[in-house]
């Protein structure tokens, strides 16, 4: 029955998104004075709508205005997925007025967690597909929780889109060149322990992956401020400053490509099948 409705209308009376409607959509909490856990809450996949990119720049924003807080954790609530990545049904015949504003929503999260004053630890315990796999390369360290049936990388090209290019230059300073470009072209989503083996994640752990999380977090925690942010504003300013710089030639590009008619039923077929499984 929902099914028949235009996506709009789907998204506006959804029970569950009306429910997510009541929802915080990300939890903050403060194990120690100088560590925050950001946790990811948006059932059913913790999937990115306009709303949940801006509540969670929001929420880092919070964290970052306590001049005590040294490091952040970012964790999903869901037990088995950190996150599905962008909410698909926000491109599926979108207004070019919600679809633009909906990336530049998507292209200030990942400006912002990338470049925190904060070191961020990403406990992946889930899959963590396409914009998960964003979130989890944005920040510092990547610990992974070693269940073998979890899923991790860019499948992009499997729903008939590309990456954008800041994105891909991400996934290449992240795991360096001809192992990005066969992983973007394949829409390859990687094990745990593949990942691990190409530096996607950085560790892989058995127990909680929150507990050793929390561990690094306190490591990150302990380096001097100043010294820790001149090193990733060194390693990390050109590739922010340049999607600065571009921002709404890339909004124009991802307008353009997303409306186009062989891209709207890919992206329609691939919804369809995610709902039938
Ligand atoms: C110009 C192009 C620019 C491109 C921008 C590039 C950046 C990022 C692109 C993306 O992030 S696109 C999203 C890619 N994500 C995926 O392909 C993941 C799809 N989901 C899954 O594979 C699975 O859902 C899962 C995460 C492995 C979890 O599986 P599980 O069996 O636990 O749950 P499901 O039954 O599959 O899903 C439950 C429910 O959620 C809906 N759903 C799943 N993922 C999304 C999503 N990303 N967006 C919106 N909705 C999603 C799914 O359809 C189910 O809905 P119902 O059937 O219950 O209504």
């Amino acid at each position: 029955m929902l099914s028949r409705l235009s996506p709009l209308a789907q998204r506006t009376i959804s029970p569950r998104l009306l429910s997510n409607a009541q929802r915080t959509l990300v939890n903050i909490s403060y194990p120690s004075p100088k560590i925050a856990v950001l946790e990811l809450d948006r059932p059913p996949v913790n999937s990115l709508s306009l709303e949940m990119s801006a509540k969670i720049v929001e929420s880092i924003k919070e964290i970052e205005s306590n001049p005590e807080v040294q490091a952040m954790v970012l964790k999903s609530s869901n037990p088995k997925i950190f996150s599905a990545g962008l909410d698909i049904t926000e491109m599926n015949r979108p207004t070019v007025a919600r679809l633009e504003d909906f990336w530049r929503n998507i292209q200030t999260l990942f400006l912002t967690l990338y470049s925190t004053r904060l070191s961020t630890i990403a406990s992946i315990d889930g899959h963590s597909p396409a914009g998960g796999c964003l979130l989890a390369m944005s920040c510092d360290y990547r610990i992974m929780s070693a269940t073998p049936s979890y899923k991790i990388g860019l499948n992009e090209t499997k729903l008939g889109i590309a990456a954008p290019y800041w994105l891909k230059d991400l996934f290449v300073t992240t795991i360096g060149y001809r192992e990005a470009e066969v992983g973007l072209a394949l829409g390859k989503l990687y094990s745990p322990k593949e990942a691990l083996e190409i530096k996607l994640v950085d560790e892989l752990v058995d127990s909680p992956v929150i507990d050793v999380a929390l561990k690094r977090a306190d490591e990150w925690a302990s380096i001097p401020e100043k010294g820790r942010v001149a090193s990733k504003v060194m390693l990390r300013g050109a590739m922010i400053q340049d999607l600065e710089e571009k921002r709404e030639m890339d909004v124009g590009w991802f307008r353009d490509f997303i409306m186009e008619e062989g891209v709207q039923k890919g992206i329609e077929g691939y919804l369809k099948n995610l709902s039938k499984k």
